[in-house]
């Protein structure tokens, strides 16, 4: 057994395996070992289950309050002369690897991280490295404002008071948003600032007083908020309301509009990304719209605790999967988001699923079309080449012919619609609102 101090998401496994050989030169290391959140070893033998690991580290066991990690990752060498020897050499709790606080995701980084989130601005955040393996490493570089604006902000900052029901006013009868697998939303108001927010309140499976605790610790992380809360084992998030809802009602939506979408779309995701965060579930119902043009993400990397809590529905979530992350054995990385942008696109740009409705309906055939039917194109005669190969490739079954993800934003498409035009997407959105459609 090894102690990690200070764990890096740049950690490689050549750093790891390197350091153990350091304690154990004579045995030939071949993988390591560590225990995941829900009690399972799990083995690492590449950069990318490497950078897997740490990240569900420092999502499981980063305490906000404390801005400290919770306890130490612990790793255990995987080697059968070491697994048909004693004990004393296969658990070494004495043995520590060094590893140095990278300019990454450290509990400092996550601190500036969320302070940046939620008040609006990242400059306080250093510009982040965050390695994911030798596939999924970007560019580095701060995220500028626009990056920021396209993902949800938290309506209150770190350091407000907890949120709690009885700051929020709302009819339940009347002030329904939408609904999704997991429960519904609400417009409310915040008693105090008279702010307008959506409030979306989920249904748990019982739910320890210790996985509520996880929950909120996970949100925090991932979404940088404190507008969490729990209540009678129903999870309540708050968020900044956009007031044109979500784009999945929006659909079919022209080239020059979609394309400015698809732009504020990327530069989230790419925001995401580079802080080391997939977002997992991309999809029209999860791109929100307001009347000033802007479009921002929601339910990005959702917490693995909340979804073991919740009773999703089977095609409601996988319709938008890609088939590596459908196939999990194959293992699956960012480019997944980009499926799921490629799906997301083709039915906004159409109104339709690029798989035939028929499959929607049940796990077997929608995993068969996904897996190995027939993707449908865009019609070249209804859209731009550079459009049509933009989700073309998006729908590739191989993820890296997919567009590379750090040079997605000067794909031709993107390139096209990326002059910040968000009059164009206003008046849309206003003129859908106002005919009934949005
Ligand atoms: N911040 C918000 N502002 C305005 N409308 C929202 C907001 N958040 C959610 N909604 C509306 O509520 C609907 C339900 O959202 P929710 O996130 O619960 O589910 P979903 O994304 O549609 O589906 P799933 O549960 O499968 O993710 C959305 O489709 C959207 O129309």
């Amino acid at each position: 057994m090894l102690n990690v101090t200070n764990p890096s998401v740049q950690l490689t496994y050549d750093n790891i395996i390197g350091a153990i050989q350091h304690y154990l030169p004579h045995t030939l290391i071949h993988a390591f070992k560590y225990i995941d959140d829900e009690g399972d070893f799990i083995t690492v033998r590449t950069d990318r289950e490497t950078a897997d690991m740490i990240k569900a580290y420092v999502t499981a066991n980063f305490d906000r309050a404390s801005n400290s990690f919770s306890h130490s990752l612990i790793i255990y060498p995987s080697n059968d002369s070491i697994q048909d020897g004693s004990s004393s050499l296969r658990n070494r709790p004495d043995l520590h690897v060094e590893v140095p606080v990278s300019p990454s995701i450290s509990a400092r980084h996550l601190q500036g991280i969320q302070q940046a989130l939620s008040s609006g601005s990242l400059h306080s955040a250093s510009p982040m490295n965050i390695n994911l393996g030798s596939d999924t490493s970007h560019g580095t570089g701060s995220p500028d404002s626009l990056k920021l604006a396209s993902i949800m902000n938290g309506p209150l900052s770190a350091d407000a008071n907890p949120l709690s029901l009885d700051q929020l006013t709302y009819d339940p009868s009347t002030d329904r948003l939408g609904a999704g697998n997991g429960g519904n939303v609400f417009r409310v108001v915040h008693n105090s600032t008279n702010t307008t927010l959506a409030l979306k309140i989920i249904g748990l499976d019982a739910t320890s007083p210790e996985e509520q605790r996880q929950i909120i610790s996970e949100l925090s992380i991932l979404h940088s908020f404190s507008g969490a809360f729990f209540h009678d084992n129903e999870i309540y998030i708050a968020t900044e309301l956009m007031d044109g809802g979500s784009l999945d009602r929006y659909k079919p939506i022209p080239e020059p509009e979609l394309g400015r979408i698809a732009v504020m779309v990327v530069h989230g995701l790419q925001y995401l990304w580079s802080i080391g965060i997939m977002h997992r579930d991309v999809k029209p119902s999860n791109m929100l719209i307001n009347t000033t043009g802007i479009v921002k993400l929601c339910d990005f990397g959702v917490s693995r605790q909340l979804i073991n809590s919740t009773a999703l529905t089977y095609c409601g979530t996988h319709a938008y999967m890609s088939p590596e992350r459908l196939n999990e054995s194959k293992g699956y990385k960012i480019q997944s988001d980009l499926w799921s942008l490629g799906v997301s696109l083709y039915e906004m740009a159409i109104g339709e699923h690029p798989f035939p409705s028929e499959c929607l309906l049940s796990p077997v055939p929608l995993f068969n079309s996904i897996v190995q039917g027939k993707v449908n194109s865009l019609p070249r005669a209804k859209f731009s080449v550079s459009m049509c190969m933009f989700v073309n490739q998006c729908l590739s079954r191989e993820p890296e012919k997919r567009p590379h993800p750090r040079t997605l934003i000067e794909h031709p498409f993107i390139a096209a619609y990326n002059d910040g035009n968000t009059g164009v997407v206003a008046e849309y959105v206003k003129m859908r609102i106002q005919s009934g459609m949005g």
